[in-house]
């Protein structure tokens, strides 16, 4: 695994990218299983992302340009930070593939509800395991992405129903290669703003972590991740613009979501 840099940057280093989780969403705070659905940052969630811009501003980030998907609680937190860096200018690019995991029949019901009922080991089967899909969306239920006129250029077999992480790694890193890679190649300093899954996707294939590994990580939402990327864009060190406690206290709270107490 990737190891941690501890304070200054070594100048050896090729390029640097910021990964951020968007801020505590409406749902995350009802602790519902959001997935697709357009939920946008509870009060707390604007504030952390505000917080984030400003450890990255005190940090002394700069970016050229900007990545998001196309869900409004990651595009607002990228919104808050960019406006924290007083570089609302920067291009930005919104990409469906950057959404978070698509959690099918899931998305709506409560997460501590589902532990109670199918048990903690079966919601974290759901949440972290690698290739175990939620129960589908029906292809009629009004709620799938087809309705949306957002994925309108999107092929329909690419519209997912419930998604293992496997299958947003699927979409993810192809993305990151096609897009994202060669623009931090041409020198380009970037943020990327997503989502817990998504990004889960995106550290699994960069730090090349296994199966069993990407099972123990949870992404805090608000917290700046960094990382040194050599010029193959292999990773040199990766980490949080935060104490280890803070850190370790929000993925805590990120773990208990899924617990039945
Ligand atoms: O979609 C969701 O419910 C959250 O954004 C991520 O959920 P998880 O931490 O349960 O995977």
């Amino acid at each position: 695994m990737t190891r941690a840099f501890a304070g200054g940057y070594n100048e050896e280093v090729s390029c640097r990218l910021v990964l951020l989780r968007h801020g505590e969403s409406i749902w995350n705070r009802e602790n519902l299983f959001t997935g697709w659905v357009d939920v946008d940052l509870s009060e707390r969630g604007k504030e952390e992302a505000l917080r984030a811009g400003e450890r990255l501003r005190e940090a002394g980030f700069r970016f050229d340009e900007a990545y998001t998907s196309v869900l409004k609680r990651s595009i607002r937190t990228l919104w808050i930070v960019l406006d924290a860096l007083d570089q609302m200018w920067i291009p930005t690019v919104c990409a469906w593939q950057l959404n978070e995991r698509h959690y099918g029949a899931l998305q709506g019901l409560n997460k501590k509800e589902m532990a109670r009922k199918y048990g903690e080991e079966q919601v974290l089967l759901w949440r972290r395991s690698y290739d175990v899909r939620p129960p589908q969306l029906s292809p009629d239920d009004p709620a799938h992405p087809r309705h949306d006129p957002r994925y309108s250029s999107v092929p329909a077999g690419s519209l997912p129903t419930g998604e293992s992480l496997e299958d947003t790694l699927a979409r993810v890193i192809p993305y990151w290669r096609g897009e994202i890679a060669p623009r931090i190649r041409a020198g380009k300093r970037l943020i990327v703003a997503a989502h817990g899954n998504s990004l889960r996707a995106l550290v699994k294939y960069l730090d090349g972590m296994s199966e069993e590994e990407i099972v123990k990580l949870n992404i805090p939402t608000g917290i700046p991740l960094l990382y040194e990327l050599d010029s193959e864009l292999r990773p040199i060190g990766r980490r949080y613009l935060a104490s280890d406690e803070e850190v370790a206290r929000a993925a805590a709270n990120v773990v208990a979501q899924g617990q039945a107490g």
